[in-house]
């Protein structure tokens, strides 16, 4: 007899491997972003893609923070952070804050701003949102971030950047008919 899912024991239900989960999320395109903070623990900064909107009363986004990444303790204490969504212009600034760089040669490769929260926001990038950590739940090996903005700077000339297929890909903006 064949049990229909839902009665299916738990056990019996998760069974992809994690090999398995990540060749798919390959499939999924996402925006890259270089996350920020700056504040009594330091500044520190990492290449996210798993970021998402999450509401807009209040605007709130998340970001899912890997603890066993070297600046976790940095965002755990200073509790802001900035995303800064990058343009086509910053692959090789993404790989710099994805790898194991030492942080300060991270930052010295490109132009920042000090945002209300303390943050640095990335000169040229497509757009930044200052927020305050106003939630956090933990969920495997990664901590979700649930990010209040409270200001955002946007570039609505550059064009974008997506990360698709453990690639770069730029995505051109539509030239609008005069
Ligand atoms: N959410 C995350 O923590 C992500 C971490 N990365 C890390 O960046 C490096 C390069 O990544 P790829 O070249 O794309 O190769 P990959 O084969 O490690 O990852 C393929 C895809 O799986 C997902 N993924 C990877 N690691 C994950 C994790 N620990 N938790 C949840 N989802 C994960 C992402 O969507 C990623 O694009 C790897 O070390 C990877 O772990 C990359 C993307 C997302
Ligand atoms: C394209 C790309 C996307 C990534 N997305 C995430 C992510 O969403 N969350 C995360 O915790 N790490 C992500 N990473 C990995 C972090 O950027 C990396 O662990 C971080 O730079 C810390 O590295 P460190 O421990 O050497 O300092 C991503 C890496 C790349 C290259």
């Amino acid at each position: 007899m064949t049990l229909p899912l839902k009665d299916l024991p738990l056990a019996e239900l998760a069974g992809v491997e994690k090999q398995a989960f990540r060749d798919a999320m390959a499939h999924l395109g996402s925006a890259v972003n270089i996350i920020t903070t700056d504040g009594p623990a330091g500044r520190a900064g990492f290449t996210a893609s798993a970021v998402c909107s999450v509401t807009d009363t209040p605007p709130t986004l998340l970001v899912c923070l890997n603890r066993s990444a070297s600046v976790y303790p940095i965002f755990e204490q200073n509790q802001v952070l900035c995303v800064n969504t990058l343009s086509d212009l910053h692959e090789s600034l993404s790989n710099l804050f994805g790898g194991k760089t030492p942080m300060e040669a991270r930052f010295s490769a490109a132009q920042w701003l000090t945002m209300a929260t303390g943050s640095p926001a990335l000169q040229g990038a497509l757009t930044s949102f200052d927020c305050r950590v106003s939630q956090v739940t933990q969920v495997g090996t990664h901590d979700v971030l649930f990010c209040e903005v409270i200001d955002i700077l946007r570039s609505d000339d550059s064009h974008g950047l997506v990360y698709f297929d453990r690639r770069y890909h730029p995505l051109m903006r539509q030239k609008t008919s005069a």
